[in-house]
């Protein structure tokens, strides 16, 4: 590329709303982060994913300014949170998980309470709507539902017009219903311009909703890229599950049919990795019937997060 070509490019390229550059936190003697660096665009939603204790939380904290680093620094809109803070606090909004707002308030109260903070607050009616919270505006927090809470926790968020959003696993404990229809509203904040770090336990949420995915163990990024790139990267190229129906199986024979590449068992079911899915269901179907197993439940998938997950981390993410 000539300079002239990597000056346009960058012109063209959404702006780098959210940036972390080699944070590094200690507790003691534990190194909970471990030189993170990231970047998340305007109009990109971003997950990270790691396993219980990986450093996700702390290094969100550093990013939002919560929490002082050891090492590194954190910039939002091009400022450094720690230095700039005060003048960033209206561009940034945090939807926490277990969103802690007063139990006894209403959600008009709570709207309206929290739009006097700000200058140029979004109006507490167009929240209403956008959340599909207008029937409970005269409703305490405490008789809301799960995902009308999880709503709650967005739109108040959202009150000073961010223009980037901290999402700590925004779903967790909804149904499906109430997880599909927070997805579209979270979609809309992305199409909106706004740069999103997600963090979420769930394959599907990440699969569905970021367009990059950083994996994360021991304070540091193992891998970093779209779904696509990452179950390409890491995945098999394809797995095949079966249920033996309760008949004990030899996972180490089961490792040496045609074209596998990985065994596994979980609560029951078998599961394969596979170069090539054919060859390895023809060798399984004759395994089977040698040895007059059931084989119910049987199915190939591709790749999925959850396998990148397993392979990077050697533990799974939830369902
Ligand atoms: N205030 C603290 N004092 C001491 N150690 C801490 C503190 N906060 C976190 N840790 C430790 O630092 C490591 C990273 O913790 P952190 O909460 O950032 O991980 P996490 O990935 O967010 O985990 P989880 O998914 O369980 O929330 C853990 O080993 C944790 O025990």
């Amino acid at each position: 590329m000539t300079e002239a070509e990597v000056r346009s490019a960058r012109a063209a390229a959404p702006a780098v709303l959210i940036e972390a550059r080699g944070l590094v936190k200690r507790y003691g003697d534990k190194l909970a982060v471990d030189g993170f660096s990231l970047q998340v665009r305007s109009g990109e939603i971003v997950g990270l994913l790691g396993p219980n204790g990986a450093g996700k939380t702390t290094a969100v904290e550093m990013m939002e300014g919560l929490r002082r680093p050891d090492a590194g620094q954190s910039f939002i809109c091009g400022l450094d949170v720690h230095r700039q803070g005060r003048a960033l606090r209206p561009r940034i909004g945090i939807a926490l998980q277990a969103a802690r707002l007063p139990e006894y308030a209403t959600v008009l109260e709570i709207l309206t309470l929290y739009a006097s903070f700000y200058e140029d607050p979004m109006p507490v009616g167009d929240l209403l709507r956008q959340f599909s919270l207008e029937e409970k505006a005269r409703t305490r927090f405490s008789h809301l539902s799960g995902g009308q809470r999880q709503r709650l926790a967005l739109a108040v968020a959202l009150i000073g017009r961010p223009k980037v959003l901290f999402l700590d696993e925004p779903t967790t404990g909804l149904d499906p219903q109430a997880r599909h229809a927070l997805w579209d509203v979270i979609l809309d904040l992305k199409e909106e311009g706004r740069a999103i770090l997600l963090t979420t336990h769930y394959m599907e949420e990440a699969e569905r909703l970021c367009d990059r995915v950083a994996v994360m163990d021991h304070g540091r990024i193992l891998a970093e890229g779209t779904p696509r790139e990452l179950t390409r990267a890491y995945g098999p190229e394809a797995a095949v599950e079966l249920d033996p129906g309760g008949a004990r199986v030899d996972l180490a024979e089961l490792a040496r049919l045609s074209a596998v590449t990985g065994v596994r068992s979980e609560d029951g079911r078998v599961l394969l990795h596979t170069a090539n899915p054919p060859a390895t269901l023809m060798a399984l179907a004759r395994y089977a019937q040698e040895r007059s197993l059931p084989l119910s439940d049987l199915r190939t998938r591709s790749a999925t997060m959850d396998d990148v997950f397993m392979a990077l981390t050697g533990r799974r993410l939830r369902d």
